[in-house]
């Protein structure tokens, strides 16, 4: 059924810059015995997207949404989970502009009413940000938070430790369903020295997995993690639990690749993915369980998944509240509580003034719309460290180091980390002959633009950085604009179409179909004082973080040089972020 609302402006007024909605039609959710909300790849985006009315909702709404579909739920004689796939740092300058970093945000966070957790690769990078999970997010969430996969050098005892339990039986309220749940992340190798993870196919022969699978009193089996819904690792899981119990409904939620996704495993096994940066709300139920309440056995469970748009309009229809109704104080404090981190933390002085929209994937690469056409032909020609002058230079940026569009207008604080939030410095091989580097970067960019092996496999090469959209996900849930769906009355607001494994009805609003773009791993910009000459070497200039797929495709290109020992440390301190923020100061007046 669809439900036409106007979206009046006045509602999502709130938001300084957001511009007037138009129209939106909704699907409805429809409620089981056992209904999950899930977040996932939330980045830091706690305070919503300020430019973009479809996903204005802030932590603070999602709060009070939780509470009221939770009520909702139980006056209804059912149950409600709420669920974070982890990646909930770096993105967003509500993360990343406080020093240190994410003290604003968890003290945020936290405030959500979250039944299971677990821990994304980006709280693994940084030796303090894992610290931060072990000391802060684990106990805030007490007995919550799942790592089925992770282990930690405690800080203190030095000591190898588990992040957080490996897994966590329960019984849910209303329904009495025996839940036995785990928490994993994918087969990730790129964390700091001070964590471990275990590669899942081998997590998965331990004798703790091995006894948790086999509890027969169990109605259900619950998969949290930070792994892609079609992958390696949740095929592997699946096929474990399967193996031993052959008819017992599970229930996978799962992240990483920021797209919207569903995966059908077989007729009681299921898998979602709810996109990135608070854009998405998954909603997942689940009808005939076994459960005490109703003293039934299983009978042909029935899944059902809606991504819910990220906005109050949505939430408003969701819960059949409004504007009065809907807030909870506890929500609404929340958003009080961001609006003053935001605050505190200037996020809306502005450092320049974008003169049009520049793209990630909604623009071809090469084009003006294009944010690395953007970088190659303006931004990275900056790039220039004092000790070796102009000698020519190639420098090669990772495109997944690019997290976000920049908007026409205000570049702001907030921009600057929505964009690209690392603190990745740049590292340079002298002397490298020209065509050699071409080469390199021929080789970078031939790796398949797929994420499975991304920062996983440490004996192939591997591509240099995952794409935000990976091929086999592009081919599945991209619109084309064949797939509009045909509505009579306004214009549809452009959006999701997300095309999964049960179809082309899971999104909660109907939308025009956006185009995207593939886009290429690395781009390069050669800086060089004689534009007419090609030089015959070159400074070879990177990003730390692709060191190690530079030293390996180096080597396929027949380049005999140890980077590891050759390579050194190439304007000091300066960051992709740095660079270009100076760039904007220095050219986008307003
Ligand atoms: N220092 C870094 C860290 C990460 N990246 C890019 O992010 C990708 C992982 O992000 P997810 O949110 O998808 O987990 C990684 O593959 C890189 O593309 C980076 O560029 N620099
Ligand atoms: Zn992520
Ligand atoms: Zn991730």
């Amino acid at each position: 059924m669809l439900f036409l609302l106007w979206l009046l402006p006045s509602v999502l007024a709130a938001q300084p810059s957001t511009p007037d909605p138009i129209s939106a039609p909704l699907r409805v959710l429809d409620f089981g015995q056992l209904n999950f909300l899930h977040t996932t790849d939330t980045h830091g985006w706690l305070a919503g997207h300020l430019q973009e009315p479809s996903y204005s909702a802030d932590w603070g709404d999602y709060v009070s949404f939780a509470t009221r579909m939770r009520e909702k739920a139980e006056a209804q004689g059912q149950d409600l989970l709420v669920i974070d796939t982890g990646d909930r740092v770096e993105g967003n300058g509500l993360y990343d502009s406080s020093e240190p970093k994410g003290i604003y945000l968890s003290d945020i966070f936290r405030h959500q009413d979250i039944d299971l957790l677990t821990s994304g690769n980006h709280e693994l990078y940084k030796q303090n940000t894992s610290e931060a999970e072990l000391l802060v997010t684990v106990p805030n969430f007490r007995g919550n938070y799942l790592a089925s996969n992770i282990d930690i050098i405690h800080p203190t005892t030095n000591e190898l430790v588990p992040l957080a339990p490996r897994f966590k039986k329960f019984t849910t309220k209303k329904q009495g369903i025996r839940i036995v749940a785990f928490g994993f992340l994918f087969d990730f190798n790129g964390n700091y020295n001070n964590t471990v993870v275990q590669r899942v196919s081998s997590t998965i022969k331990e004798d703790w997995f091995q006894e948790a699978i086999r509890d027969k009193e169990v109605d259900l089996f619950l998969v949290i993690g930070h792994v892609p819904v079609h992958s390696p690792e949740y095929r592997a899981i699946f096929k474990a639990i399967r193996g031993i119990r052959w008819d017992t409904p599970i229930q996978f939620f799962g992240g990483h690749q920021h797209v919207r996704d569903y995966a059908q495993y077989d007729s009681k096994a299921f898998g979602l993915a709810s996109g990135r940066f608070m854009e998405t709300i998954g909603f997942m139920s689940i009808d005939g369980l076994a459960s005490k309440a109703s003293h039934q056995s299983a009978v042909g469970p029935v899944f059902k998944r809606r991504y819910i748009d990220n906005n109050l309009l949505s939430y408003y229809h969701h819960t059949g509240l409004d504007q009065k109704t809907f807030p909870t104080e506890k929500g609404l404090n929340v958003s009080r509580l961001i609006t003053k981190a935001r605050s505190e933390l200037h996020l809306d002085k502005v450092h320049g003034c974008a003169p049009r929209d520049l793209w990630m994937s909604r623009a071809k690469y090469p084009d003006p719309n294009s944010i690395y056409t953007w970088l190659e032909t303006e931004v990275l020609r900056d790039v220039r460290d004092e000790s070796r002058g102009d000698t020519p230079r190639l420098a090669i940026v990772n495109t997944g180091a690019m997290r976000f569009d920049i908007f026409k207008g205000p570049f702001t604080q907030d921009s600057t980390f929505i964009i690209s939030p690392f603190t990745s410095t740049f590292r340079y091989v002298k002397d490298v002959p020209y065509d050699k580097a071409q080469l390199i970067v021929e080789v970078l960019n031939e790796q398949p633009q797929i994420l499975s092996t991304d920062e996983s496999s440490p004996t192939t090469l591997g591509p240099v950085e995952q794409l935000a959209y990976p091929e086999d996900v592009i081919a599945q849930n991209w619109p084309s604009p064949d797939e509009q769906i045909p509505m009579s009355g306004p214009a549809l607001v452009p959006g999701y179409t997300t095309k999964d494994d049960a179809g082309t009805d899971g999104d909660d609003t109907i939308h025009s179909p956006i185009s995207f773009y593939r886009v290429p791993n690395c781009i390069q910009t050669l800086i060089s004082p004689n534009a007419l000459e090609t030089p015959k070497t070159v400074d070879m200039v990177y990003l730390d973080f692709i060191e190690s797929k530079v030293i390996m495709a180096a080597k396929f290109a027949g380049f005999d040089v140890d980077i590891a020992k050759e390579s050194d440390v190439y304007m000091p301190n300066m960051s992709l972020t740095n660079l270009i923020l100076d760039w904007v100061k220095k050219n986008w007046k307003c």
